[in-house]
């Protein structure tokens, strides 16, 4: 999408690509129709002034704020007016591009009631919801715990007196503290606390707990309510009110403790429903699915601004050809930057398929199968862990593959990174993610003899093939198999799993024994993930991908396959299934894979389809005229506002006029 001047400096670049950019563009966005979806929320978004996002890195955290404020009222009231549908308006959200009270409010206190809330529970709260009568947040980390949801100190103690819970937080730990949307938006929490009854403490359960005045937005008697401070970086997550909450002895109903999973009778009495407690964590897999395809958004932001970038920018040369090269024409920025274009490609196919795996889980659950919920789980906690971190990991890198430019804020990557960057720790630090796929790693490799593995927890049904067999590859072009390529994952991620296993199996038992495993079960985790990014990403490409894009999707499949396997060689090499050499071979296959990415790479990231607006860099624009936009936008740096700076005077003329301090200076 062309909104330069006209002058198109990549047009040699586009001119050089061997496919087939719209079907690559509709396949992106998964498909014709969210494609032309897309694009009208792109353009309408970028028409509208008050969408703007020009200077949100020099604001104020008062401004800052107030304007976040300002652009969800009007998101919402363009979604009532324009009667927008649910995939229109989580578009439009998308390209508003910044954390707000919101998010929350849709992807987490809505889905939490739905996923908790008995029948008339969701009758009564959801459609005030819907249309936002109330504002709600996901209260459940405290100060003093986050990961540890079971170690909460929050209590909601029953009265059968007066039919009441009483929420109280009884030490400084206790505060909730972390919540998106609490500290200024929301009127009402999911609070996550200890339900106790007739001195009973029946661990951590959720209650809907008004908090502000439906009135005139106050707190309500005995809560104390605001927002934890400035975070990370300019502009970034700071639009969001991550809030601190304390009770101090609040009454609530008795009707607002979610009651799909267990009950409390009005004489105090509780009970318990036969489905999993485990349904309980099911906002948290819903999110963590979503953010899967998310970071291959992000990445794909980051590469798309480095990519033109590295096209635009010159530097050196050599004798054989005239004037200066593209520093994309150098191998170690290919090296650096095609893996991360391929990441970003496999990411969006995963993405995909996750969304497909979360349906089918929420369709089981409804008929009441649980049977799938575990591996579910491993699925968004291991992939959440892995995308997120990578893609933070590759923004960063992306910065540093734009040079000096890179570092300034007009590149658009600083904010990138400072908005993502929490997503490693959001919705579950990536450690105790990944120390939930190894648990689960240990339970399928314990049970083996008895229940086949299944989905993608399957291969290790073959643990004894994948255990003896060795990689057959000889020569460079017999990497270029995906059954090849799959074994070698597979093999690597079974052995790294049963060597944990049995190490563990020889021991105690004990929970110290399990401690100082824990590096090798979370190496062990990701590769699990890794073989699953990888095993999806293959499938989607011989899933029915479009002919004129299909060969360039194979190059970046094999581009991601192989950069996943030599950056782990290590790890490959140690489970015996590989050598050097094939590992050698591997890097050379690579590189022919970079020379295929190559004259495709500028077409590759316009196929993401990141407008001007979108993407907020002067080094990414469509146009690639990017020193012109960084000189102008020097001038709307607020120090140049006066030519002469203000504290001249004070401070800056003492020292050039008085020579204050030479008569003590030894110099
Ligand atoms: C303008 C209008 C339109 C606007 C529209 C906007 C829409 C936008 C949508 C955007 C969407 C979302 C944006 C959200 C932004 C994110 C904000 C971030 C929010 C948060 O961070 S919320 C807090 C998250 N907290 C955590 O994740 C805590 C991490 N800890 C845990 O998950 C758990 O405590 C634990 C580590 C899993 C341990 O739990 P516990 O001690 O209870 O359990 P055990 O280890 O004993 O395990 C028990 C058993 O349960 C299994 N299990 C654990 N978790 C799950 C799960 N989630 N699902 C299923 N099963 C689970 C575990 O494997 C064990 O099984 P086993 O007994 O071994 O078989
Ligand atoms: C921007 C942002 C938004 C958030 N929004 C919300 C929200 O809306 N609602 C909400 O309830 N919460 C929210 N949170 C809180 C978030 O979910 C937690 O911070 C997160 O779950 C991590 O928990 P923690 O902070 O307790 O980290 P900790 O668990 O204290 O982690 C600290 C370190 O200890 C390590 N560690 C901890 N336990 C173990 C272990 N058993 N084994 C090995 N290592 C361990 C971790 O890996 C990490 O390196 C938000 C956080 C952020 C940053």
């Amino acid at each position: 999408m062309q909104d330069g001047n006209g002058l198109d400096h990549l047009a040699g670049e586009r001119a050089m690509a061997q496919f087939d950019l719209q079907a690559m563009k509709v396949y992106l966005a998964g498909g014709q129709r969210e494609y032309e979806i897309s694009t009208k929320m792109a353009q309408l978004v970028a028409n509208d002034p008050v969408f703007s996002k020009e200077d949100r890195v020099r604001l104020a955290r008062k401004d800052l704020y107030k304007n976040s404020l300002r652009k969800a009222g009007h998101a919402w009231k363009t979604i009532l007016e324009k009667g927008l549908s649910e995939v229109e308006g989580l578009k439009l959200r998308h390209f508003v591009d910044e954390p707000t009270y919101t998010d929350l409010h849709w992807g987490m206190f809505i889905p939490a009631i739905k996923g908790q809330g008995t029948e008339e529970q969701q009758h009564k709260w959801l459609p005030l919801a819907y249309k936002m009568a109330i504002i709600g947040c996901y209260a459940q980390t405290e100060l003093g715990h986050g990961s540890n949801v079971q170690g909460l100190e929050t209590t909601a103690t029953f009265d059968p007196t007066t039919d009441e819970f009483i929420m109280h937080s009884p030490t400084v730990t206790s505060t909730k503290w972390w919540p998106g949307g609490l500290g200024k938006a929301s009127t009402h929490a999911l609070v996550y606390a200890r339900l106790i009854t007739d001195k009973k403490d029946h661990g951590i359960h959720a209650f809907i707990a008004p908090i502000r005045s439906l009135e005139d937005h106050t707190p309500l008697p005995n809560v104390t309510v605001g927002d934890i401070g400035v975070k990370f970086g300019n502009g970034g997550y700071n639009t969001m009110d991550n809030g601190f909450l304390r009770f101090d002895h609040v009454r609530i109903p008795r009707e607002n403790m979610l009651m799909r999973l267990a009950t409390v009778t009005k004489d105090g009495k509780y009970v318990r429903s036969n489905k999993p407690r485990q349904l309980g964590y099911g906002a948290m897999v819903f999110v963590r699915q979503g953010i899967v395809i998310d970071a291959s958004i992000y990445l794909s932001r980051a590469v798309t601004i480095a990519v033109r970038y590295s096209a635009v920018r010159r530097q050196f040369g050599n004798k054989d050809e005239p004037g200066e090269l593209q520093v994309i024409q150098y191998r170690t920025q290919q090296s650096r930057l095609f893996p991360l274009l391929a990441t970003a490609y496999a990411y969006r196919a995963v993405g995909f398929w996750m969304k497909s795996l979360y349906a089918d889980v929420m369709k089981r659950l409804n008929d009441n199968d649980f049977s799938t919920l575990p591996e579910v789980h491993a699925c968004t906690a291991g992939l959440k862990s892995i995308t997120t971190s990578v893609t933070a990991d590759g923004i960063e890198e992306c910065r540093k593959l734009c040079g000096g430019h890179g570092f300034l804020c007009a590149s658009g990557l600083p904010e990138l990174y400072a908005a993502y960057v929490p997503a490693c720790t959001y919705e579950g630090d990536n450690t105790i993610l990944l120390l939930q796929v190894a648990r689960f790693l240990l339970k399928t490799l314990s049970q083996v003899s008895k229940v086949r593995p299944v989905g993608t927890a399957a291969y290790l049904g073959n643990i004894k093939q994948l255990s003896t067999q060795n990689c057959k590859v000889s020569q460079g072009h017999d990497w270029l198999n995906t059954s090849v390529l799959l074994e070698a994952f597979e093999a690597r991620s079974a052995r790294q799993a049963a060597a944990v296993a049995l190490r563990l199996a020889k021991g105690s038992g004990s929970e110290a024994e399990f401690q100082e495993n824990t590096p090798e079960l979370v190496e062990s985790a990701r590769a699990h993930c890794q073989l699953i990014l990888v095993s999806k990403f293959i499938e989607q490409l011989q899933t029915g991908t479009p002919e004129g894009i299909r060969k360039q999707l194979e190059v970046l499949c094999y581009t991601y396959a192989f950069s996943q396997l030599i950056d782990n060689a290590g790890d490959f090499l140690a489970t015996g299934y590989v050598t050097g050499n094939q590992i050698a071979l591997a890097k050379e296959e690579l590189k022919h894979m970079f020379d295929k990415i190559r004259p495709n790479a500028v077409a590759l990231v316009d196929a993401f389809d990141h407008t001007d607006d979108y993407l907020g860099s002067a080094l990414g624009r469509y146009d690639g005229d990017v020193y012109t936009h960084l000189y102008k936008g020097a001038f709307k740096e607020s120090l140049n506002d006066t030519v002469v700076v203000d504290g001249y005077e004070e401070y800056l003329k003492p020292v050039l006029t008085q020579n204050l301090w030479a008569p003590h200076s030894k110099l």
